[in-house]
Order: structure tokens, then C-alpha cells, then sequence
């Protein structure tokens, strides 16, 4: 058997796809000394029971961008390593058997184009056509994506492997790994029972063994091993070139093998596997099958392909697979332990994903960052609830039985709730909250008129939805009169010491060095001038600040200041999210409304816009910061979380004559379209620099205080950008507009939305989006030409804006 090395750049521990992808990549990118340890052997755990479709779309561009990756190296790794890898690109079918479906199928093809994927909408007989074993007699329509395609999971991670060697990395195999050596929070070694390798870095792809392998080094990894099955028939005459094919209606997959069919799907009622631990020496390993859930599948599917009812069964495969709560994989640097890499939970979704992930998770390692913004498989998106095993099983069964069932608009999970709930929770459901969940946090939506019979719940549907009127009611109460925003999972950090100021001059790209009562809104941007974090810094003292971002950035952001601090500086980070709420009142009488209650002067003098200042209301003494997310004018109140009742309570009472309302984040979000607000994670991200996303006004000009990403700012200023982010409104009021519709500028396709919504004040859509020329985008150029963005298929015109469509001088705000 082949010696271990005592030391090696990367340690990548398991042996499939996905191990075997980052093995590969790094050692392309130059890491020869990359190890590969398998304890048992290649393949063993689950990738050898993947039913290996390749699908390409997903909601984002960058994952899809991701998976297209992976396609066009399976294309080419045959001939690289000179082994079989199964790949077929014969294409994918997706079904639509209804109206609503049609609807979320022809948007699908919409976010096709949009990233660069002609995705054909076909008829009932057309999609028959290229999958004649199929009935067709309820199909509404069918979308075909013609490079899409298959491969055979193990053969396709036996050439990556082989691949990986040629490259100069080395594979062991039956080699378990029993413990790291961790000093001062960095991993120093990867310990065998074979003999120890000292390294940088480890890249844990142990599929559902990550989970329990990195709680031992206090990484958190939210994944559950779930029983999914699918059927292996005899060959009975399918043609090798037939498409794969989604039915999610009937929630079922196909895909050829050796001249017969695989059938699987996703059963409502899904079993989580091994919830007390993976049995030991479970490799190559497969469950019993369990016959009884499988035939709510069979039914379904015999309805489609009447053929199965005689083909005969090879085998009824039972394989646990590695789900998340949220149905995305997890990649990248543990939060909790440097260096320490994770590439696990791939959900269905691991042949399609390995290719790229596996890219990606290298260049992670060998570069300190992604090759691009992979926000949505972030293993920093992850917070509180991830933490509770029962909550992430329960929510991870909810995923796993919508893995095909109607993506709707504004949907919300039903499962593991309520989880956190703010101090407010029972006074605003008393009120007719009708509640969402970001991050375990009860957070109101929208408000129903309970006396006018309203019910407090969301229909969903892919035309105008059952909450649209209550939102406008919301909306104009903030642009007309007040609204209260319980805000309390706003993610809160204190930042303070000596040089807190020094600290956030470098992390933060606006000036937070002003007079202690004063308040920045700022990005924070990598070396590519890219924001990773767009949040307000409020400076409460020399040595203190309060910094509050969103409430599903609260572990990203967290470890971005914190690992920006530079070394030596005496700044010391602490999320105190848990121990205050925050109230929003905003509106052009909130200020009337909080004078009544308060005896400090909160005139625009004593207390102007972006300014934080320590008031008390009835008795309650809270820090107030004049900013708001709605454009009108605003008081964020950051208070003991015992202290909320009753200054909520006082607010209402005081504000009843003015026109108070409750608001929820359905009509935050209509109010930031209108003053085309940026969404972090959303419209602006790591890809996005503040020149190409418009925010350049919160950067820094000039000074001596260098900060992150400056370089790249100034030379944009310089030079110009290649994409804007811009405002459309289409002419049509009654467009539904829902985010990655394709931008067209005079005929050719420019980009597509990153946001879509509506406007109460303005009367119509709303979307924002990147415009994108190879040659330059400027002023002049976004705002000439003709627009018209593809809405399901069809096209709208509609004209840009680069200025806030409300208020554009922000006047309100500051008033
Ligand atoms: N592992 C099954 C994949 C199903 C799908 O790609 O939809």
C-alpha cells in the first residue's frame, strides 16, 4: 500500500463526486500536494446510488452558472482521462399539467434566457415527440432544455479521480480520518489511523457523514441523511438518446439506463434516515426498500408511462441521501474554524452539481474566495435554527416533499414554526400578522382587516396574490400618515474598542470616522470592489459602534467585520441581535407620533436624518437612528427586548389620531422599489461594485484612510463600468413582474431583473437590473435605447430610471 505523505498543501476528506472534484481542481490549479482520504472506497457512500440527472436551471444565475460548469466538463472528461463517464447530452424534458404550472414552467423559460439557456416551450405533441413512452393527454405544455443531460455517477467521480492523479494529486483509499490537530483556531493536521498529514486546509466532502464529523470541531453543518427511492426496470426497447424527464405534477423523474428506465420522485411524506447516527460500516450500503411509500410514486408515474406496468423491475433502490433545510448544498469556509472547508448537502442534486461545485470549493481554497458570488449555497447563511437538530429535520422533510411541487411566488415554509418570535409576536398575530420566517424568525408579512373579515393567510399564485390590497393599505400608511415595522430580527452588532474607528475605516468603504451621534450607511467590499455587506453603522461613542444589517446576514456579516479587523487592532465584535428589539416608525407623521410619547427634542435640528441619538419613551431609555428603508422620513428604535411591549404599546396609543398602522415586510419591500433601494443579496452582491450598483455616493472620495477595495473603486471612477443597475417600469400596470425577467435593449438581451415588484405610490411595476455591454455602460447609454423585458414569455416595454421614482431628492427622508 502506497505511504502516506507527512504534509500536504489540502487534505480533501471523501471519495466522492464532489471529493473527487475538488481533488481534481485543486491539483489543476496547482496544489499537486493535494491528498484525497476515502475510509473506504471511491464511491462508497452515496454517489454510487445517485440516479445521475444533470439539470442546469436553477433560481440563480450564478448556480446555474455553476451546474452549466459541470456539464461542459463532463463533456470533455472522457477524453481527458480516457475513461467512460456515461455523459449524455440528450437533453431535459419538464412537464406542465395545469394552468398555475404552465405558468411557473414558461417563467422557468424566461430565467432560462435570462442566463444564457434556450429553453424551448413545447406543445403536449411536440414534448411526446421527443419522449414517446409518455400519455399525454393532461399536459398543458412541456419546457425542453437541449443541453441538459446524464451521466453515470460512478464512472463519471472514477474519472475525476483518475483525472485528479494525472494532474499530481493523490488518492487513498481505505484510509479513515480520525481526528485534526487544531491550534489557535487553524487546523494543523489530519490525523489516520494510517499516520498524520500536516496541512493548510481541509475540505470536508464526507457527504451525510459531514454533519457529525464537523460537530466534533464545532462546525455546524445542516444536513439530514433522507430515504429516497427510485426504480431500475429491465431493458424493454428505450432509446439511448431519450431526454430525461420531469414530471413534477406526478412528482417524478425519468432518465434512460442499458435500454430501461430509472423512476424516482419525491413522496409527501419523506422518512429521515439515522436520525441517532449512521450505523458504522455503512458503505456500499443500501436500505430495504420501503414498498408501501414507493406506491404513491409508482401510481403517479404509471399514469404517465403506461409501459412500466409490464416492464419488468431490476431493482427498487432504496439510498439515503444528504438533504438541507433549504434544498441548496452547502460550500465554504467554516465561519467557526479557519481554514476548514465544507462541500456537502447536495440534495438531489449531486451529479448535476459536482462538476462545478467542486470548481468552485477549489478555488475557494486556493484563492481565500469564490470564483464568483455563491451567496445561496453559503455555508454563512446559516444561523440559530441551523443549530437544532429537530429543527432542521423538521424543515429539511418540508424541502425534500416540495422538492417538485409548485415553486409559488412570496412562499414561505410551513414547517418547525414558530422557532423566535419578537416580544410583539402575540400583540401583532392579535392584529391579524399574517407571519413569514427568516432565519427561525417570526417577521409579519402583511396585515389582514380582521374586522372586515380578512383572513391573516397567504393564497398563493403566480397572478396577483390574495395580500396585494393589504400591502397597498400598508404602503400608503407609510407614505401618508405612519407605520410601525417590527423589525427585532434585524441582525445588531456592537463593534467597540480603542480602535473600533481604525477597524471599520478599513472594512467600510463610507466614512464611519465622523463625531460620535452620527450614522453611515456603507458597503463593505472584497478586493475586487465587490460588496460583501451593505448595512448602517451608527457611532455611539470614540470606542463604540452599532452596526445593524438584515436578518439573514447575521452570521455572514458577522464573520466578514470580523475577519477584516486588522490584526493587532484592539476592536472587539459581538452580536447582540438576541437582547434588543427594533421598532420602525416611519412616515411623514412619525415624527408627531414619537413626540408625544418622548420628551427629547426630535425636531430635524436637534435630531437630523442620519444621526443616532440615546431618547426615552415612557421611561424607556433606547437608541434611536434617523434612517429608514421606506424613504420617508423614519426613527429606527433599538431597545431591551423587555422594553418593546410597552413602547409599542404607547406608540399605538398616541398614534391612533395620525393614522398609525401596522406594516409588514411585503410593503417594506413595495416602499424600497420606489426609491430603488438595494436588496443585499439580492440586487447587490460580491459581483456587484457600489459604481455598477449605483451606491456610489456612500463611497469615499478622496482621504488618506485607505479601504478595502478602494483600488477598484477609484478606477472605475476612472474608467467607466460595464453593467448599471437600473429601474424598469413597464407601461402595463397590470404586469406581474417577480424578478429574473430578461432585460432587452433595442431587440438584444441585455440582462435580466433582479428584483420585481409593485409600487402603491406610483401605480405600477417595478424592477431593478443590471444592463450589461461588453463596451461600457454609462448614463446615457442606460437610459437610451428601447426597453422591454420578457414576462413569461411575452414582451413588455417599459422605460429605465436611474433616479428613485418617489421622492427623488429625498427631501421626505430628510425633512
Ligand atoms: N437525484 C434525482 C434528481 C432529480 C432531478 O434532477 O430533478
Amino acid at each position: 500500500m502506497k505511504e502516506l505523505p507527512g504534509s500536504a498543501r489540502a487534505v480533501v476528506i471523501g471519495g466522492g463526486i464532489v471529493g473527487c472534484s475538488t481533488a481534481y481542481h485543486l491539483a489543476k490549479l496547482g496544489w499537486t500536494d493535494t491528498v484525497l482520504l476515502e475510509r473506504h472506497k471511491l464511491t462508497s457512500g452515496t454517489t454510487f446510488h445517485a440516479a445521475g440527472l444533470v439539470g442546469q436551471l436553477r433560481t440563480s444565475a450564478n448556480i446555474t452558472q455553476l451546474l452549466g460548469y459541470s456539464v461542459e466538463l463532463y463533456r470533455s472528461l472522457e477524453a481527458e482521462t480516457g475513461l467512460a463517464t456515461g455523459w449524455k447530452m440528450n437533453g431535459g424534458l419538464r412537464l406542465a399539467c395545469n394552468e398555475e404550472r404552465w405558468a411557473e414552467v414558461r417563467r422557468q423559460a424566461t430565467t432560462a434566457r435570462s442566463f444564457g439557456l434556450e429553453m424551448q416551450l413545447l406543445t403536449p405533441k411536440e414534448a411526446q415527440a421527443l419522449w414517446p413512452l409518455m400519455t399525454v393527454d393532461d399536459l398543458v405544455g412541456a419546457a425542453f432544455l437541449p443541453t441538459d443531460g446524464q451521466a453515470n455517477p460512478t464512472d463519471i467521480t472514477q474519472a475525476l479521480a483518475r483525472g485528479a492523479t494525472m494532474a499530481g494529486a493523490s488518492i487513498f483509499e481505505d484510509t479513515e480520518v480520525t481526528d485534526l490537530e487544531i491550534d489557535g483556531g487553524r487546523i494543523r493536521a489530519v490525523v489516520t489511523a494510517r499516520g498524520r498529514i500536516e496541512c493548510e486546509r481541509v475540505v470536508v466532502c464526507a457527504g451525510q457523514w459531514t454533519r457529525a464529523f464537523a460537530a466534533r470541531f464545532g462546525v455546524n453543518v445542516p444536513l439530514v441523511p433522507m430515504e429516497h427511492q427510485y426504480l431500475v426496470t429491465e431493458a424493454f426497447g428505450v432509446p439511448s438518446n431519450l431526454p430525461t424527464l420531469r414530471d413534477p405534477d406526478r412528482l417524478t423523474y425519468y432518465k434512460e439506463e442499458v435500454g430501461g428506465l430509472v423512476m424516482g420522485g419525491y413522496e409527501p411524506n419523506p422518512a429521515p434516515w439515522a436520525v441517532n447516527g449512521i450505523p458504522e460500516g455503512f458503505h456500499f450500503s443500501l436500505l430495504n426498500p420501503d414498498i408501501e411509500r414507493f406506491e404513491q410514486i409508482m401510481e403517479l408515474a404509471l399514469g404517465r408511462v403506461p409501459a412500466l406496468e409490464t416492464a419488468g423491475v431490476k431493482q427498487l433502490l432504496n439510498g439515503p441521501e444528504s438533504f438541507t433545510p433549504d434544498g441548496n448544498f452547502i460550500l465554504g469556509e467554516a465561519p467557526a474554524l479557519r481554514n476548514f472547508f465544507v462541500g456537502a448537502g447536495f440534495n438531489a442534486f449531486g451529479i448535476a452539481s459536482g462538476g462545478g461545485a467542486g470548481m468552485a470549493l477549489a478555488q475557494w481554497v486556493v484563492k481565500g474566495e469564490p470564483p464568483f458570488d455563491l451567496w445561496p449555497v453559503d455555508i454563512r447563511r446559516f444561523g440559530r435554527p441551523h443549530f437544532d437538530g429537530d429543527w432542521i429535520r423538521r424543515r429539511t422533510v418540508e424541502a425534500y416533499g416540495k422538492h417538485y411541487t409548485m415553486a409559488w411566488p412570496s412562499e414561505e415554509h410551513s414547517s418547525a414554526r414558530p422557532f423566535r418570535t419578537s416580544p410583539l409576536y402575540e400583540r401583532l398575530k392579535a392584529q391579524g400578522a399574517c407571519f413569514g420566517e427568516k432565519l427561525g424568525w417570526e417577521r409579519p408579512n402583511w396585515f389582514a382587516d380582521l374586522k372586515a373579515g380578512e383572513e391573516p393567510r397567504d393564497v398563493y399564485t403566480y397572478g396577483r396574490p390574495n395580500w396585494f390590497s393589504a400591502v397597498a393599505r400598508e404602503h400608503r400608511a407609510v407614505r401618508e400618515a405612519a407605520a410601525i415595522f417590527d423589525q427585532t430580527s434585524f441582525a445588531k452588532f456592537s463593534l467597540r474598542g480603542r480602535d473600533a474607528e481604525r477597524a471599520l475605516s478599513w472594512i467600510a468603504s463610507n466614512d464611519a470616522a465622523k463625531a460620535p451621534g452620527s450614522v453611515a450607511y456603507t458597503q463593505m467590499l472584497n478586493d475586487h470592489g465587490g460588496i460583501e455587506c451593505d448595512l448602517t453603522v451608527a457611532r455611539l461613542a470614540e470606542d463604540e459602534y452599532y452596526i445593524v444589517t438584515g436578518t439573514g446576514f447575521a452570521t455572514h456579516d458577522f464573520d466578514w467585520i470580523a475577519r477584516n479587523i486588522p490584526a493587532g487592532l484592539d476592536a472587539r465584535l459581538e452580536d447582540v441581535t438576541e437582547a434588543l428589539s427594533a421598532l420602525v416608525l416611519t412616515g411623514p407623521a412619525s415624527r408627531a407620533v414619537l413626540q408625544k410619547v418622548c420628551d427629547d427634542d426630535l425636531s430635524n435640528a436637534a435630531f437630523p436624518f442620519s444621526t443616532v441619538r440615546s431618547i426615552t419613551v415612557v421611561g424607556r431609555t433606547m437608541c434611536a437612528i434617523r434612517v429608514s428603508y421606506t424613504g420617508e422620513l423614519g426613527f429606527e428604535l433599538h431597545l431591551p427586548v423587555a422594553d418593546a411591549p410597552a413602547v409599542y404599546d404607547a406608540l399605538m396609543a398616541a398614534g391612533r389620531r395620525d393614522g398609525l398602522a401596522n406594516a409588514g415586510y411585503r410593503a417594506l419591500e413595495t416602499c424600497r422599489l420606489e426609491k430603488g433601494y438595494r436588496y443585499w443579496g439580492v440586487d447587490v452582491g460580491p459581483d456587484h461594485t457600489p459604481i455598477e450598483a449605483g451606491l456610489g455616493f456612500a463611497v469615499r472620495r478622496g482621504g488618506a484612510a485607505d479601504f478595502r477595495g478602494r483600488a477598484v473603486i477609484e478606477r472605475q471612477r476612472r474608467e467607466g463600468v460595464r453593467k448599471m443597475l437600473v429601474c424598469f417600469v413597464p407601461e402595463d400596470p397590470a404586469v406581474i413582474l417577480l424578478g429574473r425577467e430578461t432585460i432587452y435593449r433595442n431587440g438584444e438581451r441585455a440582462g435580466w431583473l433582479t428584483s420585481g415588484g409593485f409600487g402603491h405610490t406610483i401605480g405600477r411595476p417595478i424592477g431593478l437590473g443590471y444592463v450589461r455591454n461588453p463596451d461600457g455602460v454609462d448614463r446615457a447609454y442606460a437610459l437610451s435605447g428601447r426597453y422591454e423585458l420578457d414576462v413569461g414569455g411575452e414582451r413588455v416595454a417599459c422605460t429605465p430610471h436611474l433616479e428613485p421614482l418617489h421622492d427623488p431628492e429625498g427631501k421626505r427622508l430628510r425633512s
